[in-house]
């Protein structure tokens, strides 16, 4: 398979769940192999729902979902082979000890590396003879986070890895994350609201809220394709084109909008650039943007 083929191809998935509203609606994107894609929304934008449909544990509403080109099968659990998954809160055997830990992993996979394991853990301190109920959330984060990648798949998929975590437990496991993936065409796909986070360590960026695709696309192109403008007060910002969200205060105004670079601006706005952290709050403070879902190589 070429490596223009995605990681992970949506094609107008959706998921409701019984007669509840829409969990998930219209996604349509393409994940490129061998990066580290975000996935950022608020509480109930259909992050776990969408991961859960992307490895198979979900069966779609409607819409479908296919990995490295061949559409997930729920009932071909073989697939998951090539995945890696750490559900949220890392669960682990809270009565097993590391060790037991990487020998169960061992027996039931066959490309587990329980040397490299074993390595990761003892460069992290982390004692293999203790039980996982004794060990720090951060050490159980990063146990979850070894045993996944111990099986080396072709991709792998961490649901809000480091939320529970303090901020130095959650460098430490971000750290080890990308010196794993560094040098290997792995393609993580992880989930989290700590955008500053994401920012450090994903190149590519998927934005839902409220069970809809608001923004996909490379960071650096979303970097490049979104600016700052500001001036004089003005409720009026129907002249400039692409706003994505307007805050005025007494005697200023700011518009967050995304053109191409380079675009010209109106002489009246000063544009600057903006941190994604910004443009991702500027999407989510927009409940009513109602387009469509967005769809980008
Ligand atoms: N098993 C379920 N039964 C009914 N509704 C569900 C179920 N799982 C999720 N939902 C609903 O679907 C929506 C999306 O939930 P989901 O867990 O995918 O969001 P999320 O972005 O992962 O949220 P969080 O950041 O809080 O984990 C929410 O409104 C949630 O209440």
């Amino acid at each position: 398979m070429s490596d223009a083929t995605p990681a992970l191809s949506a094609v107008g998935l959706g998921r409701r769940y019984g007669r509840r509203a829409w969990a998930l609606r219209d996604c349509t994107i393409d994940l490129p192999q061998g990066r580290i894609i975000g996935l950022v929304g608020a509480n109930g934008a259909g992050k776990t729902t969408l991961l859960h449909l992307a490895i198979g544990l979900l069966r779609p509403t409607e819409g479908m979902v296919s990995m490295f080109g061949r559409p997930i099968r729920m009932d071909r659990p073989a697939g998951l082979a090539r995945v890696g998954f750490v559900a949220q809160d890392h669960p682990l055997y809270k009565g097993f000890s590391v060790s037991d830990m990487l020998r169960f992993g061992h027996a039931m996979n066959p490309r587990f590396d329980r040397a490299g394991a074993r390595r990761r853990l003892r460069d992290l301190d982390i004692p293999l003879d203790r039980k996982a109920g004794a060990l720090s959330g951060g050490q159980q984060a990063q146990v979850a986070l070894t045993l996944a990648l111990a099986k080396q798949p072709r991709i792998l998929v961490l649901d809000e890895p480091v939320a529970s975590l303090d901020p130095l437990a959650r460098r430490e496991v971000m750290r080890t994350l990308v010196d794993a993936v560094a040098g290997t065409d792995l393609t993580v796909l992880l989930s989290s609201h700590v955008v500053t986070e994401l920012e450090r360590v994903c190149d590519h960026l998927v934005l839902l809220h409220q069970g809809r695709v608001r923004l996909a696309g490379d960071i650096d192109d979303l970097l490049a394709g979104h600016r700052l403008l500001t001036g004089p007060r003005s409720d009026d910002a129907v002249e400039v084109q692409g706003v994505v969200n307007a805050t005025h205060g007494l005697r200023h105004s700011s518009l967050l909008v995304r053109r191409p670079a380079g675009a010209p601006t109106h002489p009246r706005w000063e544009a600057h650039p903006v941190g994604l952290e910004e443009i991702v709050l500027a999407y989510l403070e927009q409940p009513d943007i109602n387009r469509p879902a967005e769809r980008r190589a």
